[in-house]
């Protein structure tokens, strides 16, 4: 088995290395940085969700000796003026299927909502915000507003189990 990972975000990796390794032991894994075609900080689940599918169909495009490619996104969405972290996995298979999935969001503090609603963008402005370094790397916005208990690889490990799960059972579908 041989996995495409379209990030070098290690929060992201280590969740696809995680979950991966758990069903495919034996799997290899080669990170590549592809683009989202999305910006820099996705404002809706749509964009974030286009973001993740355009991230693992460009890995499949330049590269057919993987079993399949994934793709990771994070971004932020306003529900009745709440703004909420989103994330979102896309699973892009050497056949070209797309399977996507949506993980767990937590609301963020008015006093990042508008700055972002300003132009800036999540990641450094988490690290203004906690005074450390490449939270994105780490336990990422999802850990800091829930005091540590969900980190960002632990949600990124939530939407590659449900990648893996639909696309485990569209191979039993076909047997
Ligand atoms: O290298 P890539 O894969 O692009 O990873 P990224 O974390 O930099 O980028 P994303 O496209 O996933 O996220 C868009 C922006 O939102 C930030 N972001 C998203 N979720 C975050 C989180 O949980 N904590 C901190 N920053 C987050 C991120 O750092 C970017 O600035």
């Amino acid at each position: 088995m041989r996995i495409l990972i379209g990030t070098n975000n290690r929060a992201k990796t280590k969740a696809v290395i995680t979950i991966s390794t758990m069903y495919y032991p034996n799997a290899e894994f080669e990170n590549k940085d592809v683009p989202s075609l999305v910006s820099n900080q996705p404002m809706s689940d749509e964009e974030t969700r286009k973001g993740a599918i355009n991230r693992a169909k460009h890995l499949m495009l330049e590269n057919v000796d993987a079993d399949f490619g994934v793709g990771l996104e994070g971004g932020v969405k306003e529900i009745d003026g709440t703004m909420y972290v989103c994330n979102w996995g896309a699973l892009v298979t050497k056949e070209g299927k797309v399977f996507s999935a949506t993980g767990a969001g937590v609301p963020l503090p008015y006093e990042i909502a508008d700055q972002l609603k300003a132009g800036a963008e999540l990641g450094p402005v988490m690290d203004v915000y906690t005074n450390k370094n490449d939270i994105r790397h780490s336990e990422g916005a999802i850990g800091i507003f829930t005091n540590g208990l969900v980190s960002r690889s632990a949600m990124f490990e939530h939407i590659m189990l449900l990648l893996i799960g639909q696309y485990e059972l569209s191979k039993k579908l076909l047997d």
